[in-house]
């Protein structure tokens, strides 16, 4: 069964189109990479699937519900870890936890426990009390990690879920995912890390302008041209001859 099915997706804001026809089906048990560059449509693209976004056209359905009318039912098996996001900070981490968890009716007694354990493996116990206002950029995208997952959903989405973590927290993140999709989860990610992306995505979908311009695995995007993805990247998405303008940036400082 397909958990995310995206077909002839098109979304425009105002009178500016940035969704120009998606189509993917993604299946159980996988972790799909959502790359592309600046501007092109992925937050767009996991707002529609979250039930954010009402207003596009075509169809578009998680684990088989429809996210136009079954938000609802959505959000409770579906977890979401924005880019950005703004936590409440004059919060401790515990307490705005609490209110995440009961958000999704689960126990207060449940969410504490949880929220503990959770704290304690991301090396936040001590702050677990402490006004989040003082936290550095990556505590709290451990604290919104958590609050993504807290209700243990079947379908992660997580926008540029790196984002601010240190290198001993980001092999924890990756290992964290790959385990989630052993248990059966499926966890679509938007992200600009590149070689984050090549190493733990089962499949690579690369978007640009609104429309999807590449879709497989590493080894197949890699077949179609033997680079890294980097590389490839910036070929599919006109992004190369960085170095030419990194040249007349420097060069337009001095002037
Ligand atoms: N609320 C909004 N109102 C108007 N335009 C918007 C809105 N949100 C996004 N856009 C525009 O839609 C386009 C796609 O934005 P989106 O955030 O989906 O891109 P993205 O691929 O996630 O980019 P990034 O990598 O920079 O996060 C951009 O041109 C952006 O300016």
């Amino acid at each position: 069964m397909s958990v995310i099915q995206l077909q002839n997706i098109y979304k425009s804001y105002e009178a500016t189109p940035v969704l120009k026809g998606i189509d993917l089906n993604v299946s159980a048990g996988q972790i799909v990479g959502y790359i592309g560059p600046n501007g092109a449509g992925k937050s767009t693209t996991i707002k529609i699937l979250i039930g954010m976004l009402p207003d596009f056209s075509g169809e578009a359905t998680v684990l088989g519900m429809n996210v136009k009318t079954q938000s609802l039912e959505i959000k409770r098996r579906v977890g979401y870890v924005p880019e950005n996001a703004a936590l409440y900070d004059t919060l401790t981490p515990l307490e705005y936890l609490q209110f995440i968890g009961q958000l999704y009716a689960l126990d207060p007694l449940h969410i504490e426990r949880k929220a503990l354990e959770l704290l304690r493996l991301f090396q936040l116990s001590d702050h677990a009390n402490a006004r989040m206002t003082t936290f550095s950029k990556g505590m709290r995208q451990k604290v919104l990690l958590i609050s993504g997952l807290l209700h243990n959903p079947d379908v992660i989405f997580l926008d540029e879920p790196l984002s601010g973590l240190d290198a001993n927290a980001v092999v924890l993140i990756k290992e964290i995912m790959r385990q989630l999709v052993n248990d059966g989860k499926t966890i679509f990610y938007s992200s600009h890390i590149m070689d984050v992306v090549e190493k733990i995505s089962d499949r690579i979908v690369i978007i640009n302008q609104g429309q999807i311009i590449a879709d497989g695995t590493f080894a197949e995007l890699q077949h179609q041209r033997p680079e890294s993805l980097e590389q490839l990247f910036a070929q599919l998405t006109g992004s190369d001859g960085q170095s030419g303008i990194a040249e007349e940036f420097v060069h337009a400082l001095k002037n």
